[in-house]
């Protein structure tokens, strides 16, 4: 009901004058408005029943609260997922586009892009959690292209999670609000250290990332 057919131009024209470019020049490119209202409900409406279902499954220990009872508070939460589990099939058409977007750029960036990981669904609870500074990829495991989709309807300052990047050699860094049909690329390696602010709402996003 949801499937709203994006085209093949409508791709090659974001990759080839906005997607490449950014990523050979910047090292990282974010758009709005992927897929639109409708997909792009349908994908967090899809998240949001995994987090319902316990599906999402307690990530790092943020931190353990020092003192005799062992309270911990979480942080993230995540479940793979490959996009043919029952009710992922919005996910399933993210993924789709995503590939699709990848491989008209995958020609003109450095190196082929042979695959690409399961999709990383990650919630973060709203505790306060984030994710310290770190590189995805430091020591070359094959992972070049990180690219998340974030699913956050009337997300404000107010609710933190910022994601900013600490680009490599540069004295600026970049902040990127987790808004709803927001679409991220970077490079997963070393040029690009970033953290996730703490939150204080809870956080959906869904990562996946490109091997060369
Ligand atoms: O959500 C974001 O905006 C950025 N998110 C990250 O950088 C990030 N990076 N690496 C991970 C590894 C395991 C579990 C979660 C993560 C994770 O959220
Ligand atoms: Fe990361």
């Amino acid at each position: 009901p949801f499937i709203e057919h994006v085209s093949d131009q409508d791709l090659e024209r974001l990759a080839l004058d906005r997607v490449v470019p950014a990523l050979l020049d910047q090292g990282f490119y974010h758009l709005d408005g992927l897929l639109g209202e409708l997909a792009g409900g349908a994908v967090r409406d899809q998240v949001a029943e995994l987090h319902r279902a316990g599906a999402l499954q307690d990530g790092r220990l943020a931190s353990s609260a020092p003192g005799i009872h062992r309270s911990s508070i979480r942080g993230d939460k995540i479940a793979w997922v490959s996009g043919s589990e029952r009710g992922c099939d919005a996910v399933s058409f993210l993924l789709g586009i995503l590939d699709r977007l990848i491989s008209v750029c995958a020609g003109r960036l450095a190196g082929k892009i042979r695959e690409r990981s399961k999709a990383m669904v990650a919630c973060y609870p709203g505790n306060g959690a984030g994710y310290v500074k770190h590189v995805d990829n430091p020591n070359g495991d094959g992972r070049c292209i990180t690219c998340i989709y974030y699913l956050n309807k009337k997300w404000n300052h107010t609710h933190g999670g910022v994601l900013r990047i600490f680009p490599e050699g540069k004295s600026y860094v970049i902040d990127i609000q987790p808004l709803f049909d927001r679409l991220l690329l970077f490079w997963s390696d070393r040029r690009n250290p970033h953290e996730v602010q703490p939150s204080y709402s809870t956080r959906y996003a869904i990562t996946v990332w490109y091997f060369n």
